[in-house]
């Protein structure tokens, strides 16, 4: 089950930022290189999960775009993309986002009140994109049908279910100085 994404994780190279040991892998960085097969696997899996049966898919800047596009070119639904820029549109919903490794602003537009929407990212960490993005779009009268998350490292989905949430995700895995360990592979028994 998603052989392409575990070979690819087991190469992904670790470099440090700050103190958070960060790995560079093709789903969250696009380097150094991010072959159709890889995307195909995710996107197909993405699609069993969540199936087709919503209006818009939402993703989030820069690692999102990827996977939002495959989906949407798969499902024929249209996609929007949660921007680190302010473009100062009406009804555009502002959130502070932090992370591991940075803090910032992050900007919705085009998610209309009454709409289902998949959400779907490269990884989860910390938890703290999710957990400004997914109350938000709820604010903004979305219906949340699935969250789906390629990575999850640490243990910010656990958190986001005892918010409430349910995130799926791929794989988990674990990161030090040595690499990448997978500890969990979706479908797969453990
Ligand atoms: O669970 P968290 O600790 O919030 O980490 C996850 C977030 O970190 C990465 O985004 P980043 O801001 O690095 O953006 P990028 O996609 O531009 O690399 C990733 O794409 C997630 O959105
Ligand atoms: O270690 C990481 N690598 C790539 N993207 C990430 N997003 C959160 N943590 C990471």
């Amino acid at each position: 089950m998603l052989e392409v994404l575990q070979e690819s994780l087991r190469k992904a190279p670790i470099v440090n930022r700050g103190e958070y040991p960060y790995f560079i892998h093709p789903i969250s960085d696009g380097v150094p290189s991010l072959e159709p097969e890889l995307l195909d696997e995710i996107a197909e899996h993405m699609i069993s999960i969540a199936g087709t049966d919503y209006d818009r898919i939402v993703s989030i800047e820069a690692m999102g775009i990827p996977l939002a596009t495959t989906l949407s070119l798969k499902t024929g639904i249209p996609f929007s993309i949660v921007r680190k820029r302010q473009y100062g549109l009406e009804g555009e919903v502002i959130l502070s986002q932090s992370t591991g490794y940075s803090k910032g602003e992050l900007y919705i537009n085009g998610v209309n009140k009454g709409e289902k929407v998949l959400v779907v990212d490269d990884v989860i960490s910390t938890g703290g994109t999710l957990k400004a993005l997914l109350p938000a779009l709820e604010k903004m009268g979305a219906q949340i049908t699935n969250v789906i998350v390629v990575i999850s490292r640490g243990d910010g989905a656990i958190q986001m279910r005892d918010m409430g949430y349910e995130i799926d995700t791929l794989v988990k895995i674990d990161v030090d100085q040595n690499g990448v360990s997978i500890l969990e592979v979706a479908g797969e028994q453990q």
